[in-house]
């Protein structure tokens, strides 16, 4: 038998075949992707945006708007918005039937990670792949990386002019909502339909002013430069907590078309440098907002420096030798008026310790408006009422006739407060002449006192008859709409109810001095 056909030899030349080939696939293979990137990389513009950038949102509501995009094989599902509610979203919230998802979840679907989508724009032709770096210091930052096929600046720049006009189309019933990370870089944390103003409930005139104000700045950068005044303007919005000083803000973001970055001074981590840092990536027209201002120090803001004593405690993570040294009272004021302090923006800061922050912060330059939010005045207790009940829209509420007719002079607002209330106070009856009764309430207190049967005319008059009965200057607007929230469909009850509530929230010792008087300096 020929020795070269024994079944041994047969067998070792058969895995050297196998090798040979397999060898060969992979050499193919190797030349083959050097081969495709080279091609790539010469025929080929790539742009990425990465997760931290701003651009990175542009791209990916744009990328959501193109089918391809959300019928790859590969799928990954998110609840992720992007930030948005409105536009794109409503694309990804749709099922391929035509349903709809659930309005309170929205689930979206794009290309699971590394799995190319492929589409045509503008006569040209798109790849675009979502990656994650792994084993680096940014673990998990997700990368969008769009290939173009040529070499045409003018094609990327039409991408990126029509991703952000998707973007901004989306986003125009949204405020968007930014906050830093531990690298110092802006993050997009959320984006929320727009608050109407007129939800807003304060004394007349003071969202109207500050809006103006806010609108007159903005408008006036020339005429800062021409007098060589710093660019900027500082609200300080004081007070007693859930009077609306963070709604308002949001407003008023919504209203001037802001994005608001949110500058968290307690955030661990965050020092002098780190915060003059953060504040000179600012954009250059947006809402800066400091919530809480003083709550970056253990104690007061005050000029002393931290001290190494724990017990002391006058920045973030004093003794601890864990946490950086935080933000000490210098580096805010550098930061926020410094050489390097950003031009253009609008600086909200929130406190409930007024009294407590250190004259050189609120001092005008820094905080050039102070603002006091107060317990809820009567007005504010009608116009909450009125709002909350009305049906439909309540923007087109008819304003309250207080001018040709006043329910409450300012007189009145202020008198009729605390001071002069106590729970079995007569001063209010329930029923007055002027209020037509026709219904019969069964009354949920047992006060024999209370009358069984009225109903106030209109949603008008109900409001007028809450609002009697709630002493100006008593509870905060959060506490009222807490209150009328268990009475969401019934304003008869939440008004049969209000006599009990007062007295309860009195005999709990709840009862807060209005102690204040309006700033502006
Ligand atoms: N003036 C107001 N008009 C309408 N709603 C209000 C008003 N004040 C408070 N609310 C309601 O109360 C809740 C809390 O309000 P918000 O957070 O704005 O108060 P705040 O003054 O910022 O409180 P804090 O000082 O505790 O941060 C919100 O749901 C808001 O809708």
């Amino acid at each position: 038998m020929d020795p070269f056909l024994t079944a041994d030899v047969l067998s070792d030349w058969l895995k050297l075949i196998l090798i040979s080939n397999f060898l060969n696939a992979q050499v193919l293979w190797l030349v083959f992707s050097y081969v495709w990137t080279t091609l790539i990389r010469r025929f080929c513009t790539t742009v990425e945006f990465d997760e931290f950038d701003s651009t990175f949102s542009w791209i990916n509501v744009w990328l959501a708007q193109r089918p391809e995009w959300y019928t790859a094989r590969d799928l990954s599902i998110t609840t992720r918005s992007f930030g948005l509610e409105t536009g794109a979203s409503r694309q990804y919230g749709e099922y391929h039937d035509g349903s709809r998802c659930s309005e309170d979840l929205k689930v979206r679907k794009q290309p699971s990670f590394f799995v190319t989508a492929s589409f045509w724009y503008k006569g040209h032709y798109l790849r675009a792949t979502r990656t994650r770096s792994q084993g680096t210091a940014h673990v998990g930052l997700q990368t969008l990386k769009i290939q173009i096929y040529g070499h045409n600046p003018k094609v990327v720049d039409g991408l990126l002019a029509d991703a952000e006009r998707c973007w901004k189309e989306a986003k125009s019933e949204q405020v968007t909502i930014y906050s830093s990370t531990t690298m110092n870089q802006w993050h997009q944390v959320a984006s929320r339909p727009k608050r109407p103003l007129h939800s807003i409930i304060l004394d007349r005139g003071i969202k109207e002013d500050l809006l103006s104000d806010a609108r007159t700045f903005l408008g006036s950068r020339s005429w800062y430069s021409e007098r060589g005044i710093p660019f900027r303007r500082g609200y300080l919005l004081y007070g007693v907590p859930g009077s609306g000083k963070t709604s308002l803000i949001h407003s008023l973001a919504g209203e001037l078309g802001l994005d608001v970055y949110m500058i968290s001074l307690s955030r661990a981590g965050l020092d002098d440098s780190t915060l003059q840092e953060l504040i000179s990536y600012l954009p250059e027209r947006c809402i800066a907002l400091m919530e809480d201002i003083d709550a970056a120090f253990h104690h007061d803001v005050n000029r002393e420096p931290p001290s190494a004593d724990p017990s002391h405690g006058s920045f973030p993570g004093a003794g601890t030798g864990v946490r950086s040294r935080g933000v000490t009272l210098s580096g805010l004021l550098n930061a926020i008026d410094g050489v390097a302090a950003h031009e253009g923006r609008l600086l909200f800061a929130t406190t409930n310790h007024y009294e407590s922050l250190d004259p050189a912060l609120r001092r005008p330059g820094r905080m050039d408006r102070h603002i006091e939010f107060k317990l809820a005045s009567r007005y504010q207790v009608k116009e909450m009422f009125r709002r909350f009940y009305a049906s439909g829209n309540s923007a087109s509420l008819p304003l309250c006739p207080e001018k040709s007719a006043p329910l409450y002079t300012d007189e009145e607002t202020e008198t009729n407060s605390v001071e002069n209330w106590s729970p079995n106070s007569t001063a209010v009856s329930l029923i007055d002449g002027d209020v037509p009764i026709s219904r019969t309430v069964s009354s949920e207190s047992s006060d024999p006192d209370q009358p069984e049967v009225w109903q106030p005319i209109s949603l008008y008059e109900q409001a007028r008859k809450f609002a009697s009965l709630v002493p100006g200057r008593f509870i905060s607007m959060a506490e009222l709409q807490g209150y009328l929230m268990l009475h969401r469909s019934d304003p008869l009850s939440a008004i049969a109810g209000a006599r009990r509530f007062i007295a309860d929230k009195g005999n709990r010792g709840e009862l807060i001095p209005d102690r204040v008087s309006s700033k502006v300096v």
